[in-house]
C-alpha cells in the first residue's frame, strides 16, 4: 500500500498560489527533463484564476522560472458550447491565463475541442481523444495517456473533471475521452478525461477554497462513503501522487492529518 494523497492548507489563496506554483514548477522541471515538453490537463471552474495567481507571480529564481513555451495545455473537461461562450472552460483559461501572460514570457500549444462537432458529442470525445493520441503518441502503443500534471477541481458533489458521482462514465475503462448528454450542472453537454486517464496523472493537484467545499472536503477524507466519490476514487487510486491544495475555510472540520503551509 502506498502513501495517502498530501493535503496542504493556507490561510488564503495568496499563500496557497504561492505553493501551488512551487509544486507546478516542480512538475514542469521534471517532465522537460524527461521529454523536453510539459504536458497539462487543465480543470474549468475556480481554479483557472488560482492557477493564473500562481503562475503570473514574478520568479524568485532561475529554478522558479515558467517556461510557457514548453507547455502543452490541454482541457481535463469542456462543454460543448462555443469556444467564446460563458460556459466554455477554454474561454475561462484563456481570459484567466493565456491572455494575462506577458509576451516576454512566450505562449503555451493549447488544445481546445473542436467545436464543429457540437451536434455530436461522441465525435467531440473522440476526436479530443485522437488529439492525445497524436500528442501521447500512437493509441495502441500508450495503454493509457500519462499527463506530466493534472490540475483538477472539486465540485460541490465532489464531481471533478466531468465525472460526477454515480455516473456510469466512472467505470470506463478503454476510452480516453468520454461525452456526457445529461450532465447534472449545466450545461448538459460535455467531454471529459475518463477516470483512468484522470487518475493516472504523473502528478495530481486539486484546488478546493473556500468555505463551500467544507463539507465535500470532509466527506471526501473522513468518510468510507467519500471513497466512492469521483474525487475519492483518485485520491484511492494514485495515492501519494495526488496533493490537494486548499485554504482553511476549505477544510475547516477535516480530520485527515494535513499539513499546513508549504509542500
Ligand atoms: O463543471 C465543472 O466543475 C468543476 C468544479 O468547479 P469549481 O468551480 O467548483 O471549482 C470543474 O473542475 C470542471 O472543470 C467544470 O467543468
Amino acid at each position: 500500500m502506498g502513501k495517502p494523497p498530501n493535503l496542504y492548507t493556507f490561510p488564503d489563496t495568496d499563500e496557497l498560489a504561492k505553493s501551488l506554483r512551487a509544486f507546478v514548477i516542480d512538475a514542469q522541471n521534471a517532465a522537460l527533463e524527461r521529454h523536453n515538453k510539459f504536458r497539462v490537463g487543465v480543470s474549468g471552474g475556480s481554479l483557472p484564476k488560482t492557477l493564473a495567481k500562481a503562475l503570473l507571480a514574478n520568479p524568485s529564481g532561475d529554478d522558479d522560472k515558467v517556461n510557457f513555451p514548453k507547455w502543452h495545455i490541454f482541457f481535463a473537461d469542456e462543454r460543448a458550447v462555443p469556444l467564446d461562450h460563458e460556459d466554455s472552460n477554454y474561454r475561462l483559461v484563456k481570459e484567466e491565463l493565456l491572455d494575462k501572460i506577458p509576451e516576454e514570457m512566450g505562449k503555451p500549444e493549447v488544445y481546445p475541442i473542436d467545436t464543429k462537432y457540437m451536434d455530436d458529442i461522441q465525435e467531440m470525445a473522440d476526436q479530443y481523444e485522437q488529439t492525445l493520441v497524436k500528442s501521447f503518441a500512437a493509441r495502441d502503443s500508450v495503454k493509457i495517456p500519462m499527463f506530466d500534471l493534472l490540475l483538477l477541481g472539486c465540485g460541490p458533489d465532489g464531481h471533478t473533471c466531468s465525472l460526477f458521482p454515480e455516473s456510469p462514465l466512472l467505470r470506463e475503462t478503454e476510452a480516453w475521452v468520454l461525452p456526457i448528454e445529461n450532465s447534472p450542472k449545466p450545461p448538459p453537454k460535455r467531454i471529459t478525461l475518463s477516470l483512468p486517464v484522470a487518475c493516472h496523472g504523473i502528478k495530481i493537484g486539486f484546488v478546493a477554497t473556500g468555505a463551500g467545499k467544507k463539507e465535500i472536503l470532509r466527506k471526501i477524507f473522513d468518510t468510507e462513503e467519500g471513497h466512492s466519490l469521483p474525487c475519492g476514487l483518485i485520491n484511492t487510486s494514485a495515492q501519494e501522487r495526488v496533493s490537494w491544495f486548499t485554504d482553511f475555510a476549505a477544510v475547516e472540520g477535516v480530520q485527515f492529518p494535513s499539513r499546513r503551509g508549504s509542500l
